[in-house]
């Protein structure tokens, strides 16, 4: 199937600058850093399982350090992340086999954040599986994965400085991999990115969003520049709105004390969405080269209006306050339809409405571009619906484009259907990787196209600072809506207002094989 095809050319393009160079000889160490916390072991451990069994990560040249504070053994970490990694993608009969063979790799090692003690002790670990693979001082590779709370980035990162380089650089190198949230606003934000730019060269960066990471979100660029059909239609001559949408169908799910400081616009909006509506909005970036593709993302952030609190609906799910960890006078929004408008000349007066929430009816992410009706519709369609492409990021990967057509029969009557890509049907027996499994791969290959620079999350932040300051000050406050629902009905009514048109008695259904 041609899907491997396109992501290796988009690949070799991007890596470019590391053909140029020698190939890349020394052992490689990741370290995950917060081995103890929920992301290590749901999503970065089976990620880098995935890579190992896939032949990515060689047990003779890499070796993975788990740092935390939590006193445990390297046994203990091991059960603790072992059924993530059978409950994975566990579908080969050597599977339990290569989970056994994957967490002897793993060597854990218990210290502070903020002191040298246990980064010496890391840093001796790390030194002593290099020696004992020969690799030449200077040439190894040493990738340290915070997946910490951002409050301990500038210790953890000070004492990576200080205790965990690569000596001498004989072609090797130390990355870090930082999570979202980066901050919670503009000023702490700038603040985190000088503590940790005062560290590390720009290049050593890696701010991950693992919505870059997934499969529809990096088809973006080529769907929209690889296709002669969008070229033309992808304006505000022809296009009415676009919809960005997350939902999940549970709610904080014992994160309560984190997402209550964060609340569903830094949680959700001001990353993932934010990120995937500058690949749909952006111009053409002059190359694939990481640094074209950002500089296009940043114009688009740029080019942002000032968000105004009548197109901004808040939501919040009753019982989000039973967690003992949330105050009960909590304003934290748990759900939230934020309309964001781009002054630019292929924009003007779109808007761009994005929405996310926690506990609602359904667990789904796309991406919904709604068209303009038809000038002079002779069938009146416009009672049937719009013209209307749908990329679906999750679950069940799809793109599918609502369109009128004559219904089939003796009449000249029209009706709504598809032209449907429904990956599982397409691509079958293909994998799709999991979003921090590619990342992390793109971190020791050194490509940074799919992560955030600096001052692309700098322009995020400014667009959202002002609402949030309003949010937290409790200017604006959430509607209660029922778990399990759409959300606070002003959320449609807000939709409706943006110009979205729905389109009644119609539903796509993914097809199953
Ligand atoms: N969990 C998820 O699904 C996702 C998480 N993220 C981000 O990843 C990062 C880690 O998230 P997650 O694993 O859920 O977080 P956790 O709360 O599980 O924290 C990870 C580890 O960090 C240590 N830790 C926790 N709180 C503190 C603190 N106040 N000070 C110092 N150390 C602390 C703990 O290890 P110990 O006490 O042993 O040192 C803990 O095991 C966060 O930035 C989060 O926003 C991003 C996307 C998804
Ligand atoms: O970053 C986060 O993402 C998850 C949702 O990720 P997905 O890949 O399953 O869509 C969300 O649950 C979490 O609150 C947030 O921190």
């Amino acid at each position: 199937m041609g899907s491997g095809n396109w992501r290796s050319e988009l690949r070799s393009e991007s890596f470019a600058r590391e053909a140029e160079s020698e190939p890349e000889t020394g052992t490689l160490s990741i370290v995950v850093l917060g081995a103890s916390g929920d992301l290590a072991k749901k999503k970065t451990f089976p990620a880098l399982f995935n890579l190992y069994r896939q032949g990515f990560l060689q047990p003779s040249e890499v070796h993975i350090f788990g740092y935390a504070r939590t006193k445990i053994s390297d046994d203990e970490l091991r059960n603790r992340i072992r059924g993530y990694l059978i409950h994975g993608k566990g579908d080969s009969p050597e599977h339990p086999e290569a989970v056994s063979k994957f967490l002897q790799l793993i060597k854990y090692i218990s210290g502070s954040y903020d002191t040298e003690e246990g980064f010496r002790l890391l840093d001796k670990e790390i030194y002593a599986h290099e020696v004992s693979r020969n690799s030449l001082e200077g040439t190894s590779r040493r990738l340290f994965y915070l997946a910490l709370p951002p409050s301990v980035y500038p210790s953890v990162c000070k004492m990576i400085g200080t205790c965990c380089m690569n000596k001498s650089d004989l072609g090797g190198w130390t990355r870090i991999v930082v999570e979202k949230p980066f901050g919670k606003d503009l000023e702490t934000a700038e603040k985190l990115s000088t503590q940790i730019g005062q560290l590390f060269e720009e290049q050593q960066i890696y701010r991950i969003d693992h919505y870059l990471g997934k499969e529809l979100v990096q088809n973006l660029l080529v769907l929209r520049f690889a296709n002669r059909f969008f070229l033309p239609l992808w304006n505000r001559d022809n296009i009415d709105n676009v919809q960005i949408v997350f939902r999940e169908d549970f709610g904080t799910d014992g994160r309560g004390g984190y997402f209550d400081q964060y609340g569903i616009i830094r949680d959700i909006i001001q990353n993932h969405l934010l990120q995937v509506l500058c690949l749909v909005a952006m111009e053409k970036p002059i190359s694939l080269k990481p640094e074209h593709i950002r500089d296009e993302k940043v114009k688009v952030l740029q080019s942002v209006l000032e968000i105004k609190d009548e197109e901004v609906v808040l939501g919040q799910y009753e019982g989000y306050t039973d967690d003992e960890t949330v105050p009960d006078n909590s304003n934290t929004p748990t759900f939230a339809t934020v309309v964001l408008r781009i002054h630019n000349e292929r924009w003007e007066g779109v808007p761009f409405i994005l929405k996310a929430g926690k506990a609602l009816n359904s667990r789904k992410a796309e991406i919904r571009v709604q068209f303009k009706d038809v000038p002079g519709d002779i069938f009146k369609c416009k009672k049937q619906g719009r013209n209307e492409f749908v990329i679906r990021l999750q679950p069940l990967e799809a793109m599918y484009m609502k369109l009128t057509v004559k219904q089939p029969g003796l009449e000249m009557h029209t009706v709504q259907s598809e032209l449907d890509l429904s990956y599982m049907q397409r691509y079958q027996g293909v994998v799709i990787p999991e979003a921090c499994e590619r990342l992390i791969l793109d971190t020791i290959r050194g490509d940074q196209q799919h992560f955030v620079r600096r001052d692309e999350l700098k322009a995020a932040w400014e667009i959202f600072t002002p609402l949030l300051h309003r949010i937290d000050r409790g200017e604006l406050k959430p509607s209660p809506y029922k778990p399990g629902s759409r959300g606070p009905v002003e959320a449609d009514e807000l939709l409706e207002k943006a110009g979205y048109v729905q389109t009644h008695g119609y539903i796509w259904i993914p097809p199953t094989l």
